[in-house]
């Protein structure tokens, strides 16, 4: 890689003398312990290495096929390279799956990706241990290739309005899958469009002449020598979108194909061969597979947001602009309070996000574990915190992703800037997995729920009991947090008092529901809010942290938590304690004093903070981040790239313009 060449900016050399912490022990933090960044090291070496994986051209000048074929070509070639992988197979696989040095790679969404974060967990979460000795070992070993099909044209959110039938014939002791309608067709899933040859689908169960709601199918697609669609199979790719363009998102039709029954995915319901329906011990066990891949998706979104963090900061760093001081050089834009307004919040929510997603892994892999027991307590909290940071992490994600685009000014709007990649990565994570408004209302469902019933799980003790702590102004950090507390609460009752006044008027509660959105919206987002700032602040106080690193994660937490505060000052508002105690105004005025502060004293450590995060240059693909700054070298160099400069005139001259030249209009 280029990061130990001679050249280094002179201004990106600068910043990174005299750093007050040790960028090692940040990176290993990031990376959970030193042999994790050593064997990440080793991966990187390993795989960033081979030259048949880098791009002979930048995959925007490609044909929407072309670009499919290439990545599929760079992921195939990526599996035989897990064989030899010097880290193992199954951690080389996440990393490849993670967004870091997979992305190196494969820039635009993996044709294989599908197949391990939800068609691999689907057959774990959903099949019998029978099932799974089926077709387990062909899925690791890529015998077969799976998607995850559940949304249709007609419906993503309502599960429940799934149209898609597989309706069981005792007879035979098949099911029949059906398409009844336009809209009853698969529309979405990834892979789906030419890479994938089997799927689990999600149908509405139907038996004894009775639905019994979607169940998980596994379906054969393709045929595995010729990969032609089976008969009874109407499949195809859906097209060019907004971003994760080298994913093959597909359509699926079914015209009555029959599938044996054991292919109902059976772990938690089942239908006996004479069609008798057995029940879960709860319906819900059907979408764990979304839950797993929200939990992910966290994590995702974070190290999405540290690649854009780093080449803005970078950038900046290099970038001199105006005039600050008259008669004085340009500064560099990072030295303008505006500019370090623009880019050290996100920076702090790269740590803050990845300690919530941490957290949330954490518990995921409990309740998982107590599932498989049969203990489903759990069930509820996870299902409300893996919404809520999927759905916060994602919208908080794509937002600070375009200020740091913009904070590049021209530049970062750039194809090669990397940004609009990062963005279409980021932003396509607001609506997959759960839209995240609609989620928002599953976390307001479980909020107003624990409130009023005083009974909930971990995430939402807060709710239960009479609220305590300091009802004055705080500065401490635990005040500010005490305060995130109150606001919460608040923003509950709040949405409660609606709920029940609509109630008061005669309103049904799907109306009253309907007519309290706002609030309840405002409500789940202050919970989402909160937990993640209690994360942070949390996990300052454990750990082995040396005390240079544990000043500037703190400063970093601070900052955090009131840029956030300021953000939505607006909510409190809401809350009326506040208003009458006249708490808001002093709030914030004291909260922009010491925001402003933290913004000057992090300055100075951005680009230290940035290289903490250890990414090379191969996976921040942009000349506007790259670790040597050498910024106007690199864009020059990939302007040369565009085939329009392969010719000092281009033919269409002589076709078009030269024509409309002579016409004399
Ligand atoms: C070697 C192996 C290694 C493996 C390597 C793995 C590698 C991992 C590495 C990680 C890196 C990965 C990076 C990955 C990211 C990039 C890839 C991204 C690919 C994206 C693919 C996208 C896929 C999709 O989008 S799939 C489709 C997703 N669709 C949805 O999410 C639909 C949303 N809708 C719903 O979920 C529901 O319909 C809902 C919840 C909105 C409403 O459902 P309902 O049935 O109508 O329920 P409702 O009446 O509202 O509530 C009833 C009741 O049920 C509770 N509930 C609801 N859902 C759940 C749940 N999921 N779990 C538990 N409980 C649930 C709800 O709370 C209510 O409870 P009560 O109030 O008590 O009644
Ligand atoms: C990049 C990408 C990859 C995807 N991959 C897959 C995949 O692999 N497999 C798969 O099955 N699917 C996949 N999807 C589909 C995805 O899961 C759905 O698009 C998503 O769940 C949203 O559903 P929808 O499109 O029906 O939106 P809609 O529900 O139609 O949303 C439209 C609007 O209606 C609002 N709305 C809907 N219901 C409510 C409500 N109850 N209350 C308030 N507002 C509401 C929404 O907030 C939104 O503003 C993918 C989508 C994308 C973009």
């Amino acid at each position: 890689m280029s990061q130990k060449e001679t050249y280094e900016n002179p201004d990106l050399k600068k910043e990174r003398q005299n750093c007050p912490f040790n960028k090692e022990e940040i990176t290993n933090l990031l990376d959970g312990g030193k042999e994790k960044t050593a064997e990440r090291k080793q991966l990187e070496n390993y795989i960033l290495s081979d030259e048949q994986l880098k791009d002979a051209v930048p995959m925007e000048y490609l044909s929407h096929a072309d670009k499919y074929a290439e990545e599929l070509r760079k992921a195939c070639l990526l599996m035989h390279k897990l064989e030899n992988s010097p880290a193992g197979q199954v951690p080389t696989l996440r990393a490849l799956m993670g967004a870091g040095l997979g992305s190196a790679v494969l820039k635009e969404g993996n044709p294989l990706a599908l197949h391990y974060v939800m068609f691999i967990p689907a057959l774990m979460g959903q099949g019998t241990i029978d099932q799974q000795a089926k077709w387990l070992a062909k899925a690791y070993n890529l015998n077969i290739i799976g998607t995850y099909a559940q949304t249709e044209l007609g419906h993503g959110t309502f599960l429940r309005g799934l149209e898609t039938t597989a309706t069981y014939d005792p007879n035979t002791q098949e099911f029949v899958l059906e398409s009844p309608s336009l809209t009853a067709y698969k529309w979405w899933p990834g892979s789906l469009g030419k890479t994938a040859n089997y799927a689990v689908v999600m149908a509405q169960l139907y038996t004894k002449g009775k639905c019994e709601g979607t169940h998980p199918f596994m379906v054969q697609l393709r045929d595995e020598e010729t990969h032609e669609p089976l008969p009874g199979i109407v499949i195809g790719e859906i097209g060019p979108k907004l971003g994760m363009n080298t994913n093959d998102n597909g359509y699926l039709g079914f015209e009555k194909f029959r599938i044996p029954r054991d292919q109902l995915l059976m772990k938690h319901s089942q239908v006996l061969e004479d069609g008798t329906y057995v029940k879960p011990t709860n319906s819900k066990l059907s979408y764990a597979t979304m839950v797993f891949v929200r939990v992910v998706v966290c994590q995702d979104v974070t190290t999405n947001l540290r690649k854009a963090v780093t080449i803005a900061t970078r950038y900046s760093c290099v970038r001199r602009q105006s005039e600050l001081k008259p008669g004085d050089r340009e500064p560099q834009v990072m030295d303008y309070q505006a500019q370090q307004n623009k880019l050290l919040p996100p920076l702090a929510a790269t740590f803050a996000f990845q300690l919530a997603s941490d957290h949330l892994w954490n518990l995921y892999n409990t309740a998982n574990n107590n599932i498989e027991q049969g203990d489903l307590e759990l069930l509820p909290d996870l299902h409300g915190l893996s919404c809520a940071l999927k759905a916060l992490c994602s919208s908080e994600g794509a937002n600070f992703v375009e200020v740091c685009r913009q904070s590049c000014g021209g530049h970062g709007y750039m194809a090669c800037s990397n940004f609009p990649r990062i963005y279409g990565q980021v932003t396509a994570a607001e609506t997959y997995e759960g839209e995240n408004t609609v989620l928002w209302l599953q976390v307001a469902r479980y909020l107003v729920k624990t409130r009023k019933e005083q009974t909930g799980g971990l995430s939402v003790k807060y709710l239960i009991g009479e609220e305590k702590g300091p009802k004055t102004v705080d500065t401490t950090l635990e005040g500010i947090v005490h305060l995130y507390r109150r606001t919460a609460v608040g923003l509950v009752d709040v949405a409660i008092a609606e709920l029940e006044k609509s109630g008061r008027k005669g309103e049904a509660p799907h109306d009253a529901w309907n007519h309290a959105a706002v609030y309840l919206i405002k409500a789940a987002q202050a919970h989402a809010r909160l937990f993640v700032v209690e994360s942070f602040v949390n996990s300052l106080k454990v750990g082995n942290l040396s005390a240079p690193v544990r000043t500037v994660l703190s400063q970093l937490c601070e900052l955090f938590i009131i840029y956030w505060l300021l953000e939505r000052s607006g909510e409190l508002f809401f809350v009326r304690q506040f208003i009458k105690k006249r708490l808001v105004t002093v709030e914030f005025q004291v909260r922009t004093l010491l925001y402003v502060k933290l913004l000057a004293a992090i300055r100075p450590q951005a680009v230290n903070l940035v290289d903490s995060f250890d990414l090379r240059d191969e996976i921040l693909a942009s000349p506007l981040g790259c670790w040597d700054g050498n910024v106007y070298q690199r864009l020059f160099d990939e302007a040369a790239k565009s085939p329009l400069n392969q010719s000092s005139v281009h033919e269409s001259f002589h076709k078009y313009l030269k024509p409309l030249l002579k016409s004399n209009l």
